[in-house]
């Protein structure tokens, strides 16, 4: 029963409308977000409904307003629940939508070694530790290395209906590539125009469960196959990782131009190992120079996603199968990763346009 009086009821969407934090472009009670609030047995239970993955913004509202709240409506405590009704977006081009799949974010770099497979397998990690579910696409077919940063590299796909591949599923994601349907170094004759005809067919065909959010880990590059590839899949946002080299930089602006050439949203740059975090004393050190990736995005106007620093840390846990994200969720990179994805999250929300036919309701906690 509820037993909030409306002068209390609308204490409590005051507290909450005053809520701020970076995801929230519009106040949580504009955004609708709101669904329930009952007083029982002196327990406050807040209901809200999310439509994009936001469980760092849901910690950080608990901290900034729960003890607001009980001394507002005399509550001994608040009980907290978040729903996910994740938004379908706009794709790029008016693809029809993937089987199964929501939204897609491209993930790519101008040129190779940036740390653009590290990037995706972090981010989906982290997405999926915001709240959402999550499949990873490797695309990269000079270097499928995806399977092996999952600690998957000895599963195969199966297909039980000798039509579709059924993704492989580690660490709580759904992923599929060219690496789990052949030998690393047989991966190469996948080269050439086949290429993109041969991985949208991977995209189309495997049979991914509900998903919110695809991550694809696109070949590097800004050539044919690049963007062939680009134009082919319903992507909604693409995201360009990059160094703070110069070089590397140059490299990122070829690829959002050429994502602008293709009418493909750029979401942001990513820039990798932006600092250098010593292992030893965790002293911070920008080897590579600072504030370029932050020059490219003011230039090109777009904007800095996320920043992530160069740890032997990172490197060790991919090789070991265990990505950082989720060998260790407290670790400064961890950090780092939620920030970046509940970044990628809501500005693929709030510079998309939602396709309301699309949305399906999902209780998640
Ligand atoms: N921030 C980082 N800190 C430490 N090691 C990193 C970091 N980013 C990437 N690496 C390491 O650098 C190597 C290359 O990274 P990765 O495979 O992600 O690059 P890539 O851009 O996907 O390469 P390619 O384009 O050739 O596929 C890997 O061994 C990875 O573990």
């Amino acid at each position: 029963m509820n037993q909030l009086t409306e002068q209390q009821l609308n204490k409590v969407k005051e507290i909450v409308q005053q809520f701020t934090h970076p995801t929230l472009q519009k106040d949580l009670l504009a955004l609708n977000a709101l669904k329930k609030a009952e007083l029982a047995g002196g327990i406050l239970r807040l209901e809200f409904t999310m439509p994009f993955a936001w469980n760092s913004g849901f910690d950080a509202l608990k901290q900034a307003t729960e003890e607001k709240l009980k001394l507002a409506v005399g509550a001994n405590a608040v009980k907290w629940v978040i729903n996910y009704q994740i938004a379908t977006l706009k794709r790029a081009n008016n693809h029809p939508a993937v089987n199964g799949v929501k939204n897609i974010i491209a993930v790519t770099s101008g040129k190779g070694g940036v740390g653009k497979s590290t990037t995706t397998v972090n981010l989906g990690l982290a997405l999926k530790a915001q709240g959402a579910r999550v499949g990873i696409l490797d695309a990269d077919i000079y270097g499928p290395s995806i399977p092996h940063m999952l600690g998957a590299a000895d599963q195969r796909p199966t297909s039980p209906d000798n039509k579709h591949i059924t993704p492989i599923e580690a660490q709580g994601i759904y992923s599929n590539s060219i690496g789990y349907l052949m030998e690393a170094d047989n991966a190469t004759i996948w080269r050439g125009p086949m290429a993109s005809s041969a991985l949208s067919q991977l995209l189309q065909e495997t049979w991914w469960p509900d998903l919110d959010y695809l991550v694809i880990d696109m070949p590097p590059g800004t050539g044919d196959i690049q963007l062939t590839l680009s134009q082919q899949i319903p992507v909604t946002g693409a995201v360009v990782v990059t160094t703070p080299q110069d070089i590397a930089l140059l490299d990122a602006i070829k690829g959002i131009a050429m994502f602008e050439r293709v009418s493909v949203p750029v979401l942001g740059i990513i820039e990798n190992m932006s600092v250098h975090i010593c292992s030893n004393c965790g002293h911070h050190e920008h080897i590579f120079g600072t504030g370029g990736a932050n020059r490219v995005a003011e230039k090109y106007k777009t904007q800095v996603l996320g920043q992530l620093p160069l740890h032997i840390r990172l490197r060790e846990d991919l090789d070991n199968g265990k990505p950082t994200v989720v060998a260790d969720p407290n670790h400064e990179i961890s950090q780092a990763y939620a920030e970046l994805a509940s970044k990628v999250a809501a500005e693929l929300y709030w510079q998309g346009s939602v396709i309301p036919s699309e949305i399906m309701i999902r209780e998640v906690k």
